[in-house]
């Protein structure tokens, strides 16, 4: 189904910036807050899709009736070095604090730029609006990572609304080192209430609790319901994930590849309050699920690259079988 051509509506809130091509008539480059630049990709109907410069980070993906289905919260932080708080932050070169870099490492406070001319992906030819990142070390990045690397993003709205990212990382150091790196789509999705949630896809999981220490334990067999704080990284979690939202009655599916951990989070209303970018009351209406690499790092030798993709979709919760049968969710 052929896609609308762009609206004019996000044209007439700033002009697009001469030096920057986009490969798609259906993405357009214009200023958000602060003046920092947003690509806006407009699929079919009113599915829509905002990914700013700024840490790659798409921060908006709204469905046929214009809904956002990603979480941004009210108190989000347009100004460099703060990470925009929402959305899907890209975590790399590390996951957190596992490593003696910056929490979530640096790529979520770096500004990207449009890579006219990526190395071949294959794209489904039913895709119209997409626009690839890319980022590149900078001189300082370099004092606290030393590495060269490539790291791609092609962020893509198919005709049904889905949408996926992915993410190549290329290791272009010249002298024969390899790296390692721990990653993650800090996925925020908006949901009605979070006492009406709940995981499907993470059950007898191992994972490590970030509340104790990141000791390992094993979940129970029920879906996972949230009552307090969670901030767990699920160990070999399978491909696809399920989250139901009982009032709104959708189901979110997360498909990972490449990247066998899925973390956890809900700050709840203690750490909530403490944070500067975040409505007190706002981690009832969010919920992180966090296609990852986290356990252990990914090691790529010069001149090899590493792939990691992540595909959202939202279906009304009916879909699956009326019954929310998990299993018709999860093999889909
Ligand atoms: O506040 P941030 O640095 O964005 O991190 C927010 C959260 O991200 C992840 O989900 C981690 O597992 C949490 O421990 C962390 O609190």
């Amino acid at each position: 189904m052929a896609a609308p051509a762009p609206s004019g509506a996000a044209s007439a809130a700033a002009s697009p910036s001469p030096l920057m091509q986009l490969p798609s008539p259906f993405a357009e480059l214009v200023k958000g807050p602060s003046g920092l630049e947003k690509v806006v990709l407009r699929g079919a109907r009113n599915c829509c899709a905002e990914i700013y410069l700024y840490g790659g980070q798409v921060t908006s993906w709204k469905n046929d009736n214009g809904e956002d289905l990603l979480f941004l919260s009210s108190k989000a932080i347009f100004k460099p070095p703060k990470a925009i708080r929402g959305g899907i932050p890209i975590c790399f070169p590390q996951f957190g604090s596992h490593g003696n870099l910056e929490q979530h490492g640096f790529a979520r406070n770096r500004f990207w730029t449009i890579d006219n001319n990526p190395p071949p992906l294959p794209l489904n030819p039913a895709i119209k609006a997409f626009v690839d990142l890319i980022l590149k070390p900078s001189e300082e990045d370099l004092k606290i990572w030393p590495h060269s690397f490539e790291f791609r993003l092609r962020v893509a709205l198919g005709p049904s609304g889905d949408l996926s990212l992915t993410s190549r990382i290329r290791n272009n150091n010249p002298d024969g080192r390899p790296f390692s790196y721990t990653f993650a789509y800090h996925t925020y999705f908006s949901v009605s209430d979070i006492s009406e949630v709940r995981v499907e896809g993470l059950e007898t999981m191992d994972y490590l609790d970030n509340l104790k220490a990141k000791e390992r334990f094993t979940e129970q067999g029920d879906a996972i319901v949230f009552e307090s704080e969670v901030d767990k990284v699920y160990l070999a979690a399978p491909s696809k994930i399920a989250i139901i939202d009982h009032e709104k009655k959708r189901t979110f599916v997360v498909t990972k590849e490449g990247l066998p951990d899925a973390v956890v989070w809900n700050p709840w209303d203690k750490k909530a309050k403490a944070m500067q970018d975040f409505g007190d009351a706002e981690y009832k209406s969010m919920l992180c699920v966090e296609p990852a690499s986290v356990e252990r790092p990914i090691t790529l030798k010069p001149g090899e690259e590493w792939k990691g993709r992540l595909v959202l979709s939202a279906v009304p919760s009916s879909y699956c079988s009326g019954q929310l049968d998990p299993l018709k969710v999860l093999q889909g």
